[in-house]
């Protein structure tokens, strides 16, 4: 099965073109004002129209208002909501107020992060497998920040899932190989500052994934 990959973060038409021309299955809109990669309502829309059908859009939100999912599910065309730090029930709720794909990203750094996983069975349509960023990060995600792959190595899935936290083109070989990933995402490894989506590295790893 081939692995397929989502650009993160994405802000510009050029950038979103690169990943979009790359073959990115997925791209990402931010949602949380304190992101440098956070979107105003109509940037949103802007990018959402010029994507089409030729991705899948993903909108990320950390502990949303139902408003905001509202909002932005409606203004972005999102295909799918991916939430970052939201309890199972949480989740749920969301999920059937946005009516819409439902990722949770669980955050991992030991084997213990791990265990959390089958609550989010019937609350998310997938798992993100993310890296924890430290307790007093700015963001909790879209840092650059990876765990120990073998965490899940020989792990069972309650849900179909997906692999973040510092992918870059060096270095997603040997995640997807380590994890089984068939869907990899990526935000800060395709960037040359933060928030600073590069064309060359997006393209960079997207021929990288199509090689797996
Ligand atoms: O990218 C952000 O600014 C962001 C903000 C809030 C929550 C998640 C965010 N990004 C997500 O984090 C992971 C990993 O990113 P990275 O590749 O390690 O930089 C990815 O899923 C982004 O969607």
């Amino acid at each position: 099965m081939p692995v397929t990959a989502k650009i993160c973060g994405l802000s510009t038409p050029d950038t979103l073109d690169a990943a979009l021309a790359g073959g990115a299955s997925h791209v990402g809109f931010v949602f949380f004002p304190r992101s440098p990669r956070h979107l105003a309502f109509d940037q949103a829309a802007a990018l959402a129209a010029r994507t089409g059908e030729r991705a899948r859009r993903v909108g990320v939100f950390v502990d949303p208002a139902d408003s905001l999912v509202v909002e932005a599910v409606v203004a972005a065309r999102l295909d799918a909501i991916q939430l970052h730090k939201v309890t199972p029930a949480r989740a749920a709720a969301l999920r059937r107020t946005a009516g819409v794909e439902s990722w949770v990203a669980l955050a991992v750094k030991t084997a213990a992060d791990l265990a959390a996983a089958p609550a989010y069975a019937g609350a998310a349509d997938r798992l993100l497998y993310d890296a924890k960023t430290p307790d007093d990060a700015a963001l909790p995600g879209g840092m650059g920040v990876r765990f120990d792959w073998r965490l899940l190595e020989g792990a069972r899935h309650p849900l179909p899932w997906a692999l973040s936290g510092g992918l870059d083109a060096g270095n997603v070989a040997e995640a997807a190989m380590r994890t089984g990933a068939r869907l990899v995402d990526v935000s800060s490894g395709v960037e040359r500052a933060p928030g600073v989506k590069d064309v060359d590295k997006i393209a960079a790893f997207l021929q990288r994934v199509a090689q797996l």
